[in-house]
């Protein structure tokens, strides 16, 4: 009888693996080609979770494990190795898995994946790595080697902060798997519906235990969405802000893929006005329609343009969010490579854009109307420093403090921007939002 080849490796290992290589030779978001190769392998259940903390874990935490593999390995290794190294050095340091498991287990998958040549070093390597614990081993480091956080990165952090004595929870949150909070979009859901706890940041948060949110039938028709509680807050600030006189007509200038649009329309629905959704790439702009399709009755439209050289008429909005392309450096936990991805250049480059899409939502509001900026970075030169170029720019903006809109939301102010809101993970459970809002006169 011929023989039926058995697969050594398990397919989690060989999807985490598949994935990392992906995210390092062809600039694959890490969440997206994951979702991708789970729905591939058939892998759900047990298989999917771990296949997920292997990911999730060992990017996030890849520059711990380097610190500790360029100590071990003599020479330099070639990426496919480090990579298969640093899954094992996960497994080893931060998931109990028993040293025979994680070590066989990998040299299995450089093997299959790579080749028999680099099995010994693997072997031998992983070996060391497991006679300590990760604590151990990063005894007397530097701080980045220590949180796994690039050193510009962990500055421009630092400097946003402004508190050193928080420093450590704050970079700690960055390394924790984010749980799901989910949004019921008012009108359309009520948060009883979905289960979970509520979040103290919106009235509209439910955070979930676990489980799959696509499977919750309010999630599948668009009545509630997977959103973070400080994207939800984003919206609620804008549309909490007082405006004199109309308020009928709101317009989101950068709303791919569209969570903030779908709560907006939801919210505008609610109360009579409706938001014109504009995003500048065409793909996304589609997301946004989808996204927001149980709250159509909110919606005025989906666009596709650039919101620094505006479709619509100049003074013509009630409310516009210009929740900016950014950094992304207050979603690190959720977003386990972008912290390796991202380099200064990016922040420096974005800043123009940033202020030229606020200074066309302040010229498209009408007198009386307010924008919200938003990001999902507390980088100074993203958040204070925009709006302060804007504010010198146009004698006809002023700022209004978002912060007297928070309903009980303690310690979120920006300390570089008073009366601007500035969330933390490790302080509020969110993503590290920024809200500044803006009057036109
Ligand atoms: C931070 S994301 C917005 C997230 C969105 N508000 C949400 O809640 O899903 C920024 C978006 O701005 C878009 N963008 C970048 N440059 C733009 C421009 N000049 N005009 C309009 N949109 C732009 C990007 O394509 C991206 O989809």
């Amino acid at each position: 009888m011929p023989k039926v080849p058995v697969p050594k490796v398990d397919g989690a290992r060989l999807v985490a693996f598949d994935v990392i290589r992906a995210v390092a030779e062809k600039d694959a978001y890490a969440n997206l080609e994951l979702s991708r190769l789970l729905r591939e392998h058939r892998l759900d259940g047990r298989d999917a979770a771990l296949a997920t903390e292997l990911v999730g874990g060992t990017l996030r935490l890849q520059g711990s494990y380097d610190d500790v593999l360029d100590r071990l390995a003599k020479g330099k290794l070639d990426p496919p190795v480090r990579d298969a190294l640093r899954l094992g050095a996960h497994q080893l340091l931060s998931m109990r898995v028993p040293t025979h498991a994680a070590v066989a287990t990998t040299v299995d998958l450089v093997k299959d994946r790579i080749g028999h040549r680099p099995a010994g070093l693997v072997n031998a390597v992983l070996r060391r790595v497991s006679e300590r614990s990760l604590d151990d081993w990063l005894t007397n480091r530097s701080l980045a080697a220590r949180t796994s956080h690039p050193q510009w990165i962990l500055d421009a952090l630092a400097e946003a902060l402004a508190r050193p004595e928080e420093l450590d929870a704050l970079l700690a949150a960055d390394n924790e798997r984010p749980g799901v909070v989910l949004v019921a979009r008012p009108g359309l859901c009520d948060p009883a519906e979905l289960g979970g706890a509520p979040h103290p940041v919106s009235p509209y948060a439910v955070q979930l235990e676990g489980g799959d949110p696509g499977a919750i039938p309010a999630v599948r028709e668009g009545r509630a969405g997977v959103q973070d509680a400080g994207s939800q807050l984003v919206a609620l600030l804008l549309a909490r802000a007082e405006v004199d006189g109309r308020d009928e007509r709101w317009l989101d200038v950068c709303a791919g893929p569209g969570g903030k649009a779908a709560l907006l329309a939801a919210i505008a629905a609610e109360r009579g006005a409706r938001v014109l959704a504009n995003e500048r790439q065409p793909h996304r702009a589609t997301l946004v329609a989808q996204g927001a399709r149980a709250a159509r009755a909110g919606l005025a439209g989906v666009i596709a343009g650039d919101g620094t050289r505006p479709a619509w008429a100049e003074s013509s909005f009630d409310r516009v969010l210009v929740d900016a392309p950014c950094s992304g450096l207050g979603a690190l936990r959720r977003r386990p490579e972008s912290r390796w991805r991202r380099t200064e250049a990016d922040v420096t480059e974005l800043v123009p854009l940033q202020v030229s899409l606020l200074d066309s939502a302040v010229g498209a509001l009408r007198p009386g109307g307010v924008v919200a900026y938003a990001t999902c970075s507390p980088v100074v030169a993203e958040t204070a420093g925009v709006v302060q170029e804007v504010l010198a720019r146009r004698p006809d903006a002023e700022l209004v403090p978002a912060t007297s809109y928070l309903e009980g939301i303690a310690d979120a102010e920006s300390a570089h921007l008073p009366g601007a809101v500035q969330l933390w993970p490790h302080r509020h459970g969110t993503d590290a939002m920024f809200v500044a809002l803006l009057r036109r006169t």
